[in-house]
């Protein structure tokens, strides 16, 4: 906690949280080697720290954006992806926040978050809501209609958001007034724009006084690159840890009590005026 530059008093630091992003390249299409990767990795993650409380992973990591032969790559409800991750959350007794994946429902297909707990329960499926239109998501993805929260650990407010949405304010601020504490990114976050990512990162962080934590993917798919920056951001807008550009675990430590102590010495919940400036 950067206590220190909001203010000289000292908060007590308890319930520290270790993450690890599972900031990955994605073989388009390979859904088996895309999955052996992510496993070896959470494999890897725990042997080097044990102690590592949540896992992220990126967006879309079993097909990567194969959007003109998706029907055929992905099966029902996310099925076999569900499986597996339920089974290695329960195996390493970590909360998994698997990312999305690629998966059809009722014929349609969705980019989903499935969040599952240490003992391999599913605590949420989100489904992303705000198709991006530069990568064509609309012509072959369904969106999803439901801003979605729920609880680690029994007691943190999570909130979901899958990479384009992070441009949506009024989705990550109506996350925060549910509750949320942190908000979890997973993405496919292109080059050129790095400078929209860490700023849209950042603000949200410092306008919700919230914890951010997003894992974007590396490699490239045909033309596009991606370029990592996997960031976990205070609710002071201080960088906890960022990634570089290649493959990487990239782990660091949350206090979520932070939250309350930024909200109480700047308490913009408090004084906001909605009635005011949302009034139709
Ligand atoms: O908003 C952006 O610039 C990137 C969004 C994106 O790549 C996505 O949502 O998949």
């Amino acid at each position: 906690m950067n206590i220190q530059s909001m203010d000289t008093e000292t908060v007590q630091q308890h319930d520290n949280m270790k993450l690890a992003l599972l900031q990955c390249d994605i073989k388009i299409g390979d859904t088996a080697a895309n999955r052996e990767r992510i496993q070896q990795l959470i494999h890897e993650t725990i042997q080097k720290h044990p102690d590592v409380k949540v896992i992220l992973l990126p967006e879309m990591w079993n097909t990567g954006y194969a959007l003109t032969e998706i029907h055929e790559l992905v099966d029902d409800e996310g099925r076999v992806e569900r499986e597996w991750i339920s089974e290695y959350a329960k195996h390493y007794k970590v909360n998994i926040v698997a990312g999305s994946i690629a998966e059809k429902k009722n014929g349609k297909i969705y980019n989903s978050m499935y969040v599952f707990d240490m003992y391999g329960e599913q605590v949420a499926r989100y489904a992303k809501l705000h198709l991006f239109r530069l990568m064509d998501e609309e012509k072959y993805l369904t969106a999803g209609d439901e801003p979605v929260t729920f609880t680690l650990d029994d007691k943190w407010c999570c909130g979901a958001s899958i990479c384009y949405d992070i441009r949506f304010p009024e989705l990550i601020r109506s996350l925060a007034l549910k509750g949320a504490k942190m908000l979890f990114v997973p993405a496919e976050w292109p080059q050129p724009r790095l400078h929209h990512w860490r700023t849209l990162l950042m603000a949200r962080a410092i306008e919700n006084q919230m914890y951010v934590i997003s894992c974007n993917r590396v490699g490239t798919s045909g033309s596009t690159s991606f370029f990592g920056h996997s960031m976990i951001i205070d609710p002071w807008g201080e960088i906890v840890a960022e990634g570089k550009e290649n493959e990487e675990i990239l782990v660091g430590s949350i206090d979520p009590a932070m939250v309350d102590a930024v909200r109480e010495r700047i308490p913009v919940f408090e004084d906001r005026r909605p009635e005011i400036y949302l009034k139709k």
